[in-house]
Parts: structure tokens; sequence; C-alpha cells
């Protein structure tokens, strides 16, 4: 049986920093959200207890490096299967963006692989499994819209009604989320997070507020690293006459557009000035999509 899962890709509309732990880690506070640009996971059994995985992206690795390898890895490990998966891999989410991309190619394993071998996990302890491999893969298990606190494996769901486009500008920057956290200085750290005042907007779907209350502490940090996403952050700011966003540890921009009107302005006015332009909108969580794909027509 050939299984497809699909890895959607996240921004962070709050991304908080509380102090640095004493495991090198960082405890934050972020209101994560899944966008639907995605990659596609296909997994097949093998009998063979071998994982192999293969991608359209030759520069993504292909061993145990790449985290939906390492994903299969603690799946069997955990569930003490003995037997294999192929991973075919297509990519579509910029790598390195600060879009979760590998996370979410790992969280989709793990969904995949609990049905492929009928396990019948939760969704609960997939988050667990996915923990060991990264702090955004327990949020990529289930997508939608969470709080996420602790390392990042800490959630609260939030279900909000709010739609928005999101407009994306990927810089062909490689960032290091480790190098990213490791250049923050204590005054970059707070005790009073945004998240609360940006989930009362999304519960009202205040959808002309919530561009202005996007905030990102690691965004100070990465346009210092590279004044190159600065620069074109600036550029972006000029030409669509809109805040402009940096998700993650970047550097991946975003806008958001309440209308599909004002996200095609603002795209059509980007592609006359530059590549990797993405076209996205907030998607639900992975629970919900699948309610909408067996919904009878
Ligand atoms: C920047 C974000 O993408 C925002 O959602 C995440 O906080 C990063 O999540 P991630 O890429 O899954 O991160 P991990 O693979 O767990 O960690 C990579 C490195 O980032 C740093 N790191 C990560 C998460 C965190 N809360 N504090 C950290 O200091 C650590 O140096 C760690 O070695
Ligand atoms: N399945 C995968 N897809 C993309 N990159 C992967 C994958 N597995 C491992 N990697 C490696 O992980 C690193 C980070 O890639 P990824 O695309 O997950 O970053 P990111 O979007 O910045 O993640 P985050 O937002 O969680 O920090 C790269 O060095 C890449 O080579």
């Amino acid at each position: 049986m050939l299984l497809l899962e699909r890895a959607y890709a996240k921004v962070n509309l709050t991304l908080d920093v509380l102090e640095r732990r004493p495991d090198g880690y960082h405890e934050v506070d972020m209101v994560m959200q899944s966008i639907d640009l995605s990659d596609l996971v296909w997994l097949e059994r093998r009998s063979a207890p071998t994982i192999v995985l293969e991608s359209n992206a030759t520069y993504v690795p292909t061993d145990d490096r790449n985290l939906a390898v390492q994903a299969a890895q603690v799946f069997l490990q955990e569930t003490g299967i003995v037997a294999g998966v192929h991973i075919n891999l297509e990519k579509n989410i910029p790598v390195a963006a600060g879009l979760a991309g590998g996370s979410s190619d790992a969280a989709a394993t793990l969904r995949g692989m609990n049905r492929l071998f009928n396990t019948g996990l939760t969704l609960d302890e997939l988050a667990e499994m996915g923990a060991k491999i990264g702090s955004d893969v327990p949020f990529c298990v289930y997508g939608g819209t969470a709080i996420a606190r602790g390392r990042g494996e800490r959630l609260t769901r939030i279900d909000h009604r709010c739609h928005m486009y999101v407009l994306l500008i990927h810089p062909r920057v490689f960032v290091s989320t480790a190098d990213i956290y490791q250049g923050l200085n204590p005054s970059d750290f707070t005790d009073e997070p945004l998240s609360t005042r940006m989930v009362q907007a999304l519960l009202e779907e205040q959808v002309d507020v919530i561009p202005g209350l996007v905030d990102n502490r690691l965004q100070p940090v990465t346009f210092a690293m590279y004044p190159e996403v600065q620069q074109l952050s600036e550029k972006v700011e000029m030409v669509t006459r809109h805040p402009v966003h940096m998700s993650g540890s970047g550097p991946t921009l975003f806008l958001l557009a309440p209308t599909i009107q004002q996200a095609n302005r603002m795209y059509n006015a980007l592609r006359g000035i530059m590549r990797d332009v993405y076209f996205s909108q907030f998607v639900g969580t992975v629970s919900s999509l699948a309610n909408l794909q067996s919904r009878p027509e």
C-alpha cells in the first residue's frame, strides 16, 4: 500500500523568548500557524527492516540526517515493529527557511507510519515521539494553530475561524537556527509574551489588526547577522506598503492579507521585482483537514 501524508509549513505569528535554559535550549512562547504550502510524503511498507528515503530535492540529505528518516527510526524503535519503510519525499517547502519544513516531514512520517502499520496511536502519543526529533515537530503533528511553550513542545490548541492569506518571500540565505538562538542577549528576553493578545485577535477574527500584532524576538538577531535579509525586508515593505514579518529563525519573510484581492495586489507587485515569492493561506489542524477530505461532495 502506498500512502500519502501532507506536511504543512508553519509561520510564527508571535515568538517571544523568556530565558536560556540549562540544557542549552530557550524557553519560548509563540503562536504557531500552519499554512497550505506543503511537502508530500509518500510511504510504502518494506519487508526488509530498512528505511530508504528518496527525494526530488537534491539539497536535502537522504540518510539518517533527514528528519523524516529519524522519525521513521523513532517510530519503529518505540513500537517495536520489525519492518522497513520506503519514503518518497516531494519537497516544495524551502529548506532551512524558518518554515519547519523538515519538522513537518518528520511529523507527517509519524502520522503516516501510524496508518501504514495500523498502530492506532493518538496524535498526543505521536507528538511525544516527535519531541525526540525536534522542538517544532510536536506542533507539526497536529497542525492548525497553537501556543507553543517550553522549548516549543508544550502546546495549547487554538480553534479560531480567522482566515488569512500569507505571502512568503524566501531570501536565498542559509540560516542556522542554533546560531540565531545563540546570538540572543539577555536584553532580548521578555516575561510579557505577546501570544495572549494575538490569540484574542484570532478568536475575534480581527483580520485588520493581526498584521500589526505579529512580532518575532529572533528577527533582530537574524537581521544583524544577515543584513541582506533586512534590506530585502525594507524593499518588500516599500513595494507593498504593508508590515513585513520573519518566520522562526528566518530568513523567510511574510506578509498577511485579509482578502484575496489584497493578497493578489501584493503578490503581483512582488513578482515583478523578485523571485521566490509563494502564495499561501492559513490551514486548520490535521484532523479538521481529514474531515474536510472525507466529506461527501
Ligand atoms: C525557531 C523555531 O522554528 C520557531 O518555531 C523553533 O524554535 C526551532 O525549532 P527546531 O528547528 O525544531 O529546533 P531544534 O531542532 O529542536 O533545535 C535546534 C537548535 O536551536 C536551538 N533552540 C531550539 C529551540 C528552542 N526552544 N531553543 C533553542 O535554543 C538549540 O540550539 C537547538 O540545538
Ligand atoms: N526532510 C527535510 N527537509 C528539509 N531539510 C531537512 C530535512 N531533514 C533534515 N533537513 C536538514 O535540516 C536543516 C533545517 O531544515 P528545515 O527546512 O527543517 O529548516 P527550518 O524550516 O528552518 O526549520 P525550523 O523552522 O523548524 O527551524 C537543513 O540543514 C536540512 O539539510
